[in-house]
């Protein structure tokens, strides 16, 4: 049985639709990145397993049953955006508080060793960090042991060193058969993290693959070379050629297969070409076009 399942789900706040026609299905034991730009609705999805939000049309089922029921059984963790922690206590104290709410959860130790917490065990939550603070989040959600794991930009206040041991720290929680989405902007991060990444623009599914399949799906390579004046009629017709950019007299091609773009521009043209340029799509430029795609 699927972990995840969306099945045609929609949101709507008032006039704003911030989920469209959404399905996927996400098998038990993977990492999934839930990627998009601001507004893409990767909150309001997570909002909507955890049972927070209702879809407006479809259904979301998470082990086949509702979030709620879910959420019930102890299957669900998540570390939100914003959490409030209680000021008073200690991260211990905290953390040992909200394990000892579900029913078979995570060693007291093994928590504050997972989210890297142990030297800070004795300190009150109102003293710690932005990072730090988000490092406890990261307890709490794990705390029940979780069978599904849902991170909304975990790493948004982290720097670099902290990001590193968030990390270790959530595959270490994933192995074993647990699955994990987690929401970011990072390309890095969903590349870096997962075994497989979902595309959202515009509350729609606009790519859903590994981090490589994104790469070659979204058209390979580009070409670039110093224009100059020179017209640009004709070079979208060449092989291959996918979109025509000219910026500051550089034209840069966007295309899946470069050979053929490049033999056609010397062979096929009368373009004094020079100052030429190739790269191979990364993650970022696939992001892009795909975001803008859709
Ligand atoms: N409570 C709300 N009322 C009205 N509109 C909302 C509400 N929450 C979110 N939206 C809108 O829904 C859309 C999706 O928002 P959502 O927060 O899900 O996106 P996101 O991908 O998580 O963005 P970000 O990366 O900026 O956190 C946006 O257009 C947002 O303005």
């Amino acid at each position: 049985m699927n972990a995840i399942v969306f099945d045609h789900v929609s949101k709507h706040y008032g006039d704003v639709l911030a989920v469209d026609d959404l399905s996927l299905s996400v098998a038990p034991g993977s990492t999934v990145a839930l990627l998009g730009p601001n507004g893409a609705g990767k909150s309001t999805s997570i909002n909507l397993l955890l049972g927070l939000l209702q879809p407006t049309k479809g259904t979301v089922a998470v082990h086949g049953r509702t979030p709620a029921e879910a959420v019930r059984a102890g299957e669900m963790g998540a570390m939100l955006q914003h959490g409030a922690l209680i000021p008073e206590l200690t991260v211990k104290e905290l953390v040992d508080c909200v394990r000892r709410l579900y029913p078979r959860p995570l060693a007291l130790d093994e928590v504050l060793e997972l989210a890297d917490l142990t030297g800070l065990a004795g300190r009150r939550a109102d003293k710690l960090s932005g990072g730090q603070a988000q490092r406890v989040r990261f307890a709490l959600a794990i705390a029940g042991a979780p069978k599904i794991l849902l991170l909304d930009e975990p790493t948004a206040a982290m720097d670099v060193e902290s990001r590193l041991r968030f990390w270790a720290g959530m595959h270490d929680y994933a192995a074993g058969g647990r699955t994990v989405v987690f929401a970011t902007h990072y390309l890095e991060e969903a590349d870096e993290h997962s075994d497989r990444v979902i595309v959202i623009a515009r509350g729609r599914l606009a790519a859903d693959g590994t981090a490589a399949e994104i790469k070659a799906a979204a058209g390979g390579s580009a070409v670039s070379f110093d224009l100059g004046a020179q017209p640009t009629a004709g070079l979208d017709r060449l092989p291959g050629v996918r979109a025509v950019e000219v910026v500051a007299g550089t034209a840069t091609l966007h295309t899946s297969d470069p050979d053929a773009t490049l033999d056609a521009l010397y062979r096929g043209t009368t373009l004094d070409v020079r100052g030429l340029r190739l790269t191979g799509a990364g993650l970022e430029a696939a992001f892009l076009q795909l975001t803008r795609e859709s």
